[in-house]
């Protein structure tokens, strides 16, 4: 990253109320190894600078928003695909405890090297599918916060992340544009697994502008036994929604 990708992170996190300083040389660090990383492994479809700084990193910080991620917090990410936001939340929020997931294999190899070579030793990486997670006794009603960003649908979401936290757990979701139809959906679909959306927070990406909105689910009560539904269930027939489109974020 050279002085004009600093400078960048710098005004697009002052943006958000936050100071990069001691941090930089890891940002930097982060930079190099997910270029490295993409010229191997074609990890992600940001390659420039200024795309990987405003729309990995400073997008990432953007789930800060708010205050739901302070304190000494069990923190799941759900498809943290090259590690995000899971990263550059690690560097700035050192005293959050993260358990990375993805079902890709690569990608978690991915961040389980670059969160040695960071030095962060609260990063767990785990290859996975929420739909086995949230089943698991390992992690079910386990978290105090799921993050994601950019993995699917509200309704889709609500049921993939809500049997995974404890109850009095949020969900932090960073997306972009929701619908009303959407959002409709989310919120009868958090109902359904012991949630309801407390905070619906639209707000533009710093520097570019684009349209992103902070959803924040909180688990009321436990999940029925019968969610998630078994593997690839949830997106195939998302919860009292049928998508006008497949739809990432
Ligand atoms: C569009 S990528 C986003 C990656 C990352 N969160 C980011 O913002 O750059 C979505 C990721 O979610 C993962 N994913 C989707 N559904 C999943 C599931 N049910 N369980 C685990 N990972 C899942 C995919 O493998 C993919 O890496």
């Amino acid at each position: 990253m050279n002085s004009d990708g600093v400078e960048l992170l710098r005004h697009g996190a002052g943006l958000l109320g936050l100071e990069i300083g001691e941090q930089l040389p890891q940002f930097a660090r982060l930079f190099a190894l997910l270029q490295e990383g993409n010229a191997r492994l074609n990890l992600t479809a940001l390659k420039t600078q200024e795309d990987i700084v405003l729309k990995h990193f400073v997008d990432s910080l953007t789930c800060l928003r708010g205050g739901y991620l302070e304190g000494p917090l069990t923190v799941l990410d759900l498809g943290t695909g090259a590690g995000f936001p899971t990263f550059p939340l690690a560097l700035v929020k050192p005293e959050l405890h993260f358990t990375s997931v993805d079902s890709i294999r690569k990608k978690v190899d991915f961040v389980r090297d670059t969160a040695v070579q960071l030095g962060l030793e609260q990063v767990t990486p785990l290859v996975g599918r929420a739909e086995t997670l949230g089943r698991s006794a390992d992690h079910r009603e386990h978290y105090d916060r799921v993050v994601v960003r950019a993995v699917a649908s509200l309704p889709v979401l609500a049921e993939l992340t809500l049997p995974l936290l404890r109850e009095g757990g949020l969900l932090v979701a960073q997306k972009g544009a929701i619908s009303a139809d959407e959002l409709n959906a989310g919120r009868r679909a958090a109902g359904e697994v012991g949630g309801k959306v407390q905070v619906v927070d639209p707000f533009e990406l710093p520097v570019l502008g684009d349209a992103r909105t902070l959803i924040v689910i909180e688990k009321l009560g436990r999940t029925p036994s019968k969610y998630p539904r078994r593997e690839g269930v949830p997106t195939a027939q998302p919860l009292f929604w049928t998508p006008p489109q497949k739809q990432a974020r």
